[in-house]
């Protein structure tokens, strides 16, 4: 089962802040989501609004074709972990928030959550607040994962994990997605480390929409050129570049801009290589706006 989800003309304002601005998307269900955006630009607003968290005040949410606050069908379906630690409650401990999910979450799958808790040694007789950052994390993963919600969204919850923990859950995300398909949300400020997963990219910046897209076909609206440097300098000049690195006489420059047929054979002529951009190189420069 998955859940697809539409929001419509949605608006969230806090008092100075317009959080949540005009915002309308439509992801189809079973997709692995990347969502990204800098430091308050909307993120964890939007998540807990798909999550029920929040009540929609201004525009339209519907999960799975119903509005989400306060539906119970859909709250025990829909799994929001995120990096704040919502699930450390002061004189809890790991064996009681593992309890918890088992009785909330219908497709709750035990033996999954004992392997996740074994992978990530979290030490299960522990109190919630004694844990440290990257077991919690882990604790947050495990629930996330072992609901096997047909929404599961991760905000940010594996940011407090060592690179080998990171690693390690990318791999038991893709495996279990690709033996349960569901709606898979991830927020993140790692893209390039978890840009593989995503299979569409929703980059968000001030709450509004930047691009939602396959990441293939946005990772093709640029490139990076690499060759001979003076032969990369005049296949360049004139394009928007992202950033280039120097290595002796080789150069690789990123450029904005799709490069027609014409382009890429007068470069093939030319010795030059072009591959698609990195995910992170076209996020800064979608995202830099008038703060850069
Ligand atoms: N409870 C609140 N009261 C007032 N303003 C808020 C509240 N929660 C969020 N905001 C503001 O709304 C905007 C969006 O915040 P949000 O937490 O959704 O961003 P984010 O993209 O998740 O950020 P980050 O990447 O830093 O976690 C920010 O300007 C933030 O300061």
């Amino acid at each position: 089962m998955t859940f697809g989800i539409e929001i419509q003309d949605l608006t969230v304002r806090y008092p100075g802040v317009t959080a949540i601005d005009s915002l309308t998307l439509k992801l189809e269900g079973g997709k692995i989501y990347g969502l990204l955006g800098r430091n308050g630009s909307g993120k964890t607003t939007l998540l807990s609004l798909i999550a029920a968290f929040r009540r929609v005040t201004e525009g339209t949410i519907l999960v799975d074709g119903e509005a989400p606050f306060e539906n119970e069908r859909l709250t025990q379906q829909i799994c929001l972990i995120r990096e704040s630690g919502d699930l450390v409650v002061e004189g809890e401990y790991v064996k009681g928030i593992l309890h918890r999910a088992r009785m909330l979450r219908p497709g709750w799958d035990e033996e999954f959550a004992q392997r996740l808790l074994d992978l990530f040694e979290v030490p299960v007789n522990r109190g919630v607040t004694k844990l440290s950052r990257g077991q919690r994390s882990a604790l947050g993963i495990t629930v996330g994962l072992a609901s096997r919600a047909p929404l599961t969204m991760l905000d940010e919850s594996y940011l407090g994990m060592d690179a080998p923990s990171r690693y390690a859950f990318y791999d038991v995300l893709l495996e279990d997605y690709i033996a349960h398909p569901r709606t898979i949300i991830l927020s993140t400020h790692l893209i390039e480390e978890v840009a593989r997963l995503f299979e569409q990219v929703v980059i968000i910046d001030n709450g509004r929409l930047v691009a939602h897209e396959d990441t293939e076909s946005l990772r093709m609206r640029g490139a990076a050129v690499v060759g001979p440097a003076a032969a990369v300098d005049d296949f360049t000049t004139g394009m928007t570049v992202l950033g280039e690195q120097r290595l002796g006489g080789t150069k690789s420059v990123t450029v904005y801009g799709e490069i027609g047929r014409d382009a890429r054979a007068v470069a093939a002529d030319w010795g030059l290589e072009l591959s698609p951009v990195a995910l992170q190189d076209l996020f800064v420069h979608l995202t830099k706006g008038d703060r850069a």
